[in-house]
């Protein structure tokens, strides 16, 4: 579904961000990204959601060479990512179910689909009776679960998340994980970047290290820290 082939990045500054990186990641697969601050997360992320190009190598995502899209193509792949942050970005003027039924309007979803479908994952991700409510009015676990609903809503073939448990306390961040568990027990992909090395041990997924943009280790059932 994913497969990054010598995928090289180089930002104008002249950093190398990603170096020569060549990663496959198979539909319904659970998989960590770790690696030091700056060891190319984040870039390899922004690669996958064509927020950046790369400078040499492809990235190909569900069949398609991401940096060879039309324009007009990149909003229909994107549809297929859902993102989720560490520091939520949800829009602050809108309710839990506006912001879920936020993401349905863009995709062109009908009223009748929205009023459908925006009850039925915030129950999904356990806010069935949070939907009036604004983020300013929800801990940061409830936003972490909004988002995570407004990730999902459009049934995207991978979930993507971006150190998704930074913000949260140790039991609210084990509450996360296992939603992101539950939907990927469901044929969800996850990707999830993470510096959260008890998470990682713990649930005993594909680790994919990079370190100074270089891909240093892929192990199933994989631990943060190696043990080299
Ligand atoms: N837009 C940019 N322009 C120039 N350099 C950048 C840009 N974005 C990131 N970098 C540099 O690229 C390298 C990789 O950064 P990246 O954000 O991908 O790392 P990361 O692994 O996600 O780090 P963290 O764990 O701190 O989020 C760093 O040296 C960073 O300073």
């Amino acid at each position: 579904m994913i497969q990054l082939y010598n995928v090289s990045k180089v930002y104008d500054n002249g950093v190398k961000a990603i170096s020569d990186l060549t990663l496959h990641i198979k539909k319904g697969e659970f998989v960590f990204l770790v690696g030091p601050s700056g060891a190319g997360k984040s870039t390899l992320i922004k690669l996958l959601f064509r927020e950046e190009l790369p400078t040499r190598g492809q990235v190909m995502f569900n069949s398609k060479n991401v940096a060879r899209m039309k324009a007009r193509e990149i909003p229909h792949m994107r549809r297929k990512i859902g993102m989720i942050f560490q520091d939520f970005r949800l829009l602050p003027q809108k309710t839990a179910a506006e912001n879920v039924a936020f993401a349905l309007q863009i995709t062109g979803a009908s009223n009748k689909e929205i009023r459908r479908l925006v009850p039925q994952v915030l129950e999904q991700v356990g806010l069935k009776d949070k939907g009036k409510l604004l983020p300013s009015q929800l801990s940061g676990g409830e936003q972490q679960r909004v988002c995570i609903a407004r990730a999902i809503v459009n049934n995207p073939l991978v979930i993507i998340a971006d150190e998704p448990t930074g913000n949260l306390d140790p039991d609210t961040s084990w509450e996360i994980m296992k939603l992101l568990q539950d939907i990927n027990r469901r044929g969800t992909t996850i990707l999830m970047a993470t510096h959260a090395s008890d998470i990682v041990d713990a649930m005993k997924k594909r680790v994919v290290e990079l370190s100074r943009g270089c891909l240093v280790r892929d192990e199933e059932s994989g631990v943060y820290r190696s043990e080299l």
